[in-house]
Order: C-alpha cells, then sequence, then structure tokens
C-alpha cells in the first residue's frame, strides 16, 4: 500500500482559496498512490484562531468541493485533513474528512479533545463525541486528529473499533516536535498498529510549525519522516504487517479492563 503524506506550508502570505487551489493540484499529483493524508486545519492553521469563525464551511462547503473532486481525479483514497466545519445548528467543529477515489465523503470526524485550555480552539469549538473508523480494501483506518495523540485510550478504542492504521492530521508546533515523534512511537508500539501522521509547515499567527510527518510500523519503527518545510512524505507499506505482529506478540490479548481504584487504607 502506497501513502502519500502531504506537509503542507501554511503561511499568511497564501490566502485560503490560494492554498486550497494549491492543494488541490498537489493531491492530484498523487495518482497511483492508494490514500493520500492532509494536514489538520491546513486552509487556516491549527493557531488563527481568528480565522475559524469567518473561514468555517459546512460539510459541502469548497474546501470538500475541492477535495471531492481532487479525489476523483487522482482516483485517490483521500483523508484530507480537517476544516473548521460549521454546523448550521451547532457550535463550530475541527471536523477531519475522509473521501472515496469516487470523490464521496466516506467518513467526518469531529476532533474530541480540544486543544487550548482555556482558549483557542478549546473554547471556539465544540468537541466530538464519536470514534471514526474507516474501511479501506487494503486496512482499516482509525482516526484522531492532533492533540488527541496525547489520549491513548481514544486510540485503544478504535482498536476495539479494528483500526490497524491509525491516520493523525496536525498542526504541530516546533516547540513541541519531540513529544510529536515519541507519541507516534508510543501510539504505533501500544497498539501494534501503523501511524501515519501528517503536520504542517511554516509560520502562521507567530507559531512555528513542526513539520517533521512521520510514519511508524506496527513495532515501533518510523518508517518515514520528514524534515521542517513543505514536502510530500511518501512510504510504501504492508499493512498485514498488524496482523502478523498481533499473532507474534499478542500483548493487547494480555489487556486487563475494569481495574478497581486503589482501597484506601
Ligand atoms: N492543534 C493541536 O491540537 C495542537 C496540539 C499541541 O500543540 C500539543 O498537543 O502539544
Amino acid at each position: 500500500m502506497r501513502a502519500s503524506l502531504l506537509q503542507v506550508a501554511v503561511n499568511e502570505d497564501e490566502s485560503v482559496e490560494a492554498r486550497r487551489l494549491r492543494v488541490a493540484g498537489m493531491v492530484r499529483d498523487q495518482a497511483g498512490a492508494d490514500l493520500v493524508v492532509l494536514p489538520e486545519l491546513w486552509t487556516t492553521g491549527a493557531f488563527a484562531y481568528e480565522a475559524f469563525g469567518t473561514e468555517a464551511e459546512p460539510l459541502e462547503g469548497p474546501t470538500c468541493e475541492a477535495m471531492a473532486k481532487a479525489a476523483r481525479d487522482a482516483g485517490v483514497w483521500l483523508h484530507a485533513g480537517s476544516i473548521p466545519e460549521r454546523d448550521p445548528d451547532g457550535p463550530l467543529y475541527n471536523t477531519s474528512l475522509v473521501f472515496s477515489p469516487s470523490g464521496a465523503l466516506a467518513a467526518a470526524y469531529r476532533k474530541i479533545h480540544r486543544f487550548g485550555f482555556d482558549q483557542g480552539e478549546a473554547v471556539l469549538m465544540g468537541a466530538g463525541d464519536e470514534l471514526v473508523t474507516v474501511r479501506l480494501p487494503q486496512t482499516t483506518l482509525g482516526v484522531a486528529t492532533c492533540y488527541d495523540l496525547r489520549f491513548p485510550e481514544l486510540f485503544r478504542g478504535l482498536v476495539d473499533a479494528g483500526a490497524e492504521t491509525f491516520v493523525v492530521p496536525a498542526g504541530w508546533p516546533e516547540r513541541r516536535r519531540s513529544h510529536w515523534t515519541l507519541l507516534a512511537q508510543a501510539r504505533a508500539v501500544e497498539n501494534q498498529a501503523f501511524v501515519l501522521a501528517c503536520g504542517t509547515a511554516g509560520t502562521h499567527a507567530g507559531v512555528p510549525q513542526a513539520g517533521h510527518s512521520i510514519v511508524v510500523d506496527p513495532w515501533g519503527e518510523v518508517l518515514a519522516q520528514a524534515g521542517p518545510g513543505e514536502e510530500v512524505l511518501t512510504v510504501d507499506f504492508d499493512p498485514a504487517t498488524v496482523a502478523g505482529t498481533r499473532e507474534r506478540f499478542p500483548a493487547l490479548k494480555d489487556r486487563v479492563l475494569g481495574l478497581e481504584p486503589p482501597k484506601r487504607r
């Protein structure tokens, strides 16, 4: 299976419209890949809080339309990263979109863990409450977004739902780059799954982005990692490795669920 992670540069000197057009072209250039992955909130930038409201769009909006067409033109599965979604009956959401090679919207995932503590995304957007998996011919994807990477229980939930390959679009800052690599490897090892984590490059809202998108195998080995700038990271991997690893080293079968809290003495 061939995956291409498009580590898009998000800088303020490019308009959202221009970037949308440019990224659609980048997706089209990936014809021949099985899966193409984009980062989190690449239209606005994950830290451009003031743009969330102005650029938010419904699931039938201009980004979805452009990405559906790009997926169809390239004939690829496209995890189109996330957009600020405007729900007509609710708050904004940080919503990831997956398109099939025919351009149909196969899945939408509203980010569950919002970043920012008491500011930014955490106050401007609503929280999703549903895990999402997507069945591809080669593997089952489990989707998560950026800050979700810090919450192992979400990934266990995805494993229980059948996920073998995690796809994690992100807008991860350079300041915490070491956490990014470490967490991607940790989620792969503990769940014996592939991790495809695609971040942004560039600087927006004064926050330099980490880049360094990464693909990790179920043994925790880094199969490929990007540098800091805009880059297409292409990797060939065998999804059957997941079943093989889980069979040969069956740690997931030794899980003990429902542990009691410590008793007070
Ligand atoms: N966009 C995000 O979710 C940023 C997450 C982050 O910076 C971190 O977890 O650290």
